[in-house]
């Protein structure tokens, strides 16, 4: 049986990976943030029947001993764990350096020592920054327009330069904006849907005019895992997104006729982005994941766009508490 390092394992993305590693039959080790709250994130909610079937670490990847010691005897690691608020990185962007670089470097070294035989490490569409063509292909210039994505870029180019220099098998999967249940609520389609459930029809937003190529999480995590059971593009970048584009505004409008109702949108100060950091454009080329790993969005075009949002729904408005106390929240 394969062993897998999945970090970033409690996080949104990183707990369906976990999910979909078991069904699959993979050994799974989760690598989990500690705090001091002894929350492991969206780990605790799992069933048991898929818990008792992964062994948890609880460290940082900021600790290199640490990272070690839960990598050892693993034959491949899915590296997920990231600082990932766009917004708090203007506040922080010290935090994302450590945690996203020099995290990234300690994921990359241990693997290296320990003959690790694939690392698929996770980066993000916001290292294009605002589409200077479309649909994007990985040949697209990157563009650091926050800090975030700036240290995206240098631990994508990281991960790249450790298979260049001294072999390590590493794929980098850039995956678009990914949705669904468990995300965080400072998200956008989280907020919106939140905003909602609690009963609001003036739904506070930033900007309505940036688009976004939004792919269903378990899209997402196909991809990941389309590339690991391949061990497929080593010394590869490939996009992992559904090909489809839509605005902000108009996605609200999809989710308020997905929920029954009618919505104004009022723009709200506290969520603009600064002008220029802003990422106005985002429309993925899937072509390099179809032909490499032979993977496609199985909720492509707006009517896989639909299902997923109604699946996002119907998770959302069942976490009752979440939705109403979250509405009022967003990242600084
Ligand atoms: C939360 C929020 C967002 N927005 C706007 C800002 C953006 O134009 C758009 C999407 O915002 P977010 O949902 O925060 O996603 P975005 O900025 O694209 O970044 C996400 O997607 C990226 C992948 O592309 C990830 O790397 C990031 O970690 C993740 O945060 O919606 C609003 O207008 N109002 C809001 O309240």
């Amino acid at each position: 049986m394969q062993k897998v390092l999945l970090t970033g394992a409690g996080g949104f993305i990183g707990s369906h990976l976990a999910e979909e590693l078991v069904r699959r039959q993979f050994g799974v080790r989760a690598f989990v943030h500690y705090n001091s709250m002894g929350s492991y994130g969206w780990l605790d909610t799992l069933p048991a029947d898929v818990l008792d079937k992964i062994d948890v670490f609880a460290g940082n990847v900021c600790d290199p001993n640490g990272l070690r010691t839960a990598m050892k005897g693993c034959d491949a690691v899915l590296h997920l764990a990231a600082l990932i608020a766009i917004p708090y990185s203007y506040h922080s962007p010290d935090t994302y350096l450590d945690t996203n670089i020099r995290g990234t470097l300690n994921v990359l070294q241990a693997a290296r020592d320990l003959d690790v035989g694939h690392v698929v490490h996770t980066s993000t569409s916001e290292v294009y920054g605002t589409a200077q063509f479309v649909p994007i292909t990985e040949e697209h210039p990157l563009q650091g327009q926050s800090p975030y994505s700036a240290t995206k870029i240098g631990a994508d180019q990281i991960a790249l330069s450790f298979e260049k220099s001294f072999g390590t098998p590493v794929t980098v999967v850039r995956p678009f904006n990914t949705y669904g249940p468990r995300q965080s609520t400072r998200a956008v389609i989280p907020t919106i849907i939140t905003q909602i459930a609690a009963g609001r029809r003036r739904i506070k937003l930033g900007s309505v005019h940036p688009t976004r190529d939004f792919n269903y999480v378990g899209d997402t995590v196909g991809g990941f895992l389309a590339a690991l059971e391949k061990r497929a593009g080593i010394g590869e970048v490939v996009n992992i997104g559904s090909g489809f584009e839509i605005s902000i505004g108009d996605t609200a409008q999809l989710i308020a006729g997905l929920m029954g109702v009618e919505i104004e949108i009022e723009q709200d100060d506290v969520r603009v982005r600064p002008d220029r950091s802003e990422v106005e454009r985002l429309w993925a080329s899937n072509a390099k994941a179809q032909k490499l790993l032979g993977w496609s969005p199985r909720f492509g075009g707006v009517d896989g766009l639909r299902k997923g949002l109604e699946q996002t729904i119907a998770w959302f408005t069942k976490q009752e508490n979440l939705s109403r106390y979250r509405a009022n929240a967003y990242t600084l």
